[in-house]
């Protein structure tokens, strides 16, 4: 069995590309950053390093890389050949790799399977934007592929990019839309195939990446250097707290979750993200400010529901403001964010950035907000 990942990076070498490797599948990898590529191609294994309480070192065989940079022909004719194709390169990457899985799709025989695509990425619907991506002008290639969402969870904080043996926490859920497939998926044991994927995906964003988030922005503005380290200081507790009984009552009315079950998950994610054996940034947690602050996201979405329910949602609303002092340097996404405060009325900066207008109950709380950053 062949796989294609595109993203040798975190996710795919620690996560996706191992469950890959442990489901039988060789795995070639695509990326863009030529260095890695020639390591990947160089190493014969490399080891994934899970630290926590059911730690466990797996080593990972069997895999190949291609720069899709310098020979986007031989990354097409692996798509052309593979039985699943994923992909962990983040969601503004997807419109770069889309036209290399649909010259593959147009390599692939007619007679061949339909190869499973699965975009894995932390967005509602990935897939299905990576799908439109490919199948722009091109529907007749649609019966070529079956397009799944999915829903990726496993912390991976930045590693030495020297090499390529990761570090990652034990933990980690792999949930993958059964529909599409009908009856037909692919062969991956240590990923859960569900029939309703929006319940995982939703508890996910918007408890372990809402979480996450609303705790880097926070500690980004306190000097904190790490995630942990943020978490100790009680008043950022109490935000991060604040912003997930938002989501969790949400949460547990839109989905009918067991409230103690639901309060449970949420703990275990403020526990995760307080592994000492795993330092994390506040520079990667809210890498993308721009990003994580658009209509679908981590805040946005949950609180549009939460005032569309005639609830409140005052956490998500705070750590919304936080996230608007977000400044880090090199992040071409707080540049972006700091110069659009300074130069859009704080009306036309909620519409512009997270899609909120005069019409929704949430735009006057957003639009105060965004005056306040201004000031
Ligand atoms: N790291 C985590 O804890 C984590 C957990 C769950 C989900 N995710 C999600 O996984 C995705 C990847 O995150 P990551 O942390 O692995 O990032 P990363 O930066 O470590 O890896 C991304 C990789 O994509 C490659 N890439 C960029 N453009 C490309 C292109 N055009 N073609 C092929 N490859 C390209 C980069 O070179 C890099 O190697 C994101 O959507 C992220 O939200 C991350
Ligand atoms: O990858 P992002 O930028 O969407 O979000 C940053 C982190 O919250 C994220 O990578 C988590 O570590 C991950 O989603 C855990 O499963």
């Amino acid at each position: 069995m062949r796989a294609v990942h595109f993203g040798a990076g975190n996710i795919g070498r620690g996560f996706v590309g191992l469950l890959l490797h442990r489901a039988g599948y060789e795995v070639t990898f695509v990326d863009v950053n030529a260095e890695l590529i020639a390591m990947l191609r160089a190493a014969d294994a490399y080891e994934v390093r899970e630290v926590g309480a059911d730690a466990a070192v797996h080593t990972v065989t069997g895999f190949t890389g291609i720069d899709s940079s310098a020979d986007p022909e031989a990354a097409a004719r692996a798509v052309a050949d593979a039985d699943v194709v994923t992909c962990a390169v983040g969601p503004t990457v997807l419109r770069f790799i889309a036209p290399v899985i649909r010259a593959g799709l147009e390599r692939r025989p007619e007679s061949a399977a339909p190869v499973a695509v699965m975009a894995c990425e932390n967005a509602i619907g990935a897939t299905d934007t990576l799908r439109d991506l490919v199948l722009d002008g091109a529907e007749a290639l649609a019966a070529r592929a079956v397009f799944a969402n999915t829903a990726v969870d496993r912390i991976i904080p930045p590693q030495d990019p020297a090499g390529l043996d990761v570090v990652v926490e034990d933990f980690f859920e792999w949930s993958i839309d059964r529909t599409p497939f009908a009856g037909a998926e692919p062969a991956i044991p240590d990923a859960h195939f569900v029939d309703d994927l929006a319940p995982s995906i939703e508890r996910k964003l918007f408890t372990v990446n809402t979480g996450h988030a609303a705790t880097a922005y926070a500690g980004w503005i306190a000097g904190a250097d790490t995630i942990a380290h943020a978490l100790q200081e009680p008043a950022i507790r109490a935000a991060v707290d604040a912003a997930l009984a938002d989501t969790s009552r949400l949460l547990v009315a839109k989905f009918g979750f067991d409230p103690d079950a639901h309060a449970a998950y949420a703990a275990r994610a403020i526990e995760r993200f307080q592994n000492p054996a795993l330092p994390d940034t506040c520079e990667r947690i809210g890498r993308q400010p721009l990003r994580k602050l658009s209509r679908h996201e981590r805040f946005v979405q949950p609180a549009a529901e939460l005032l569309e329910r005639g609830d409140r949602a005052d956490g998500l609303i705070a750590a919304y403001g936080t996230a608007l002092r977000f400044d880090a340097p090199g992040d071409e996404q707080a540049a972006e964010l700091q110069r659009l405060l300074t130069e859009l009325e704080p009306a036309a900066f909620v519409a512009q950035v997270s899609g909120i207008d005069g019409a929704h109950p949430l735009q006057p709380a957003l639009v105060d907000q965004v005056a306040a950053a201004r000031r």
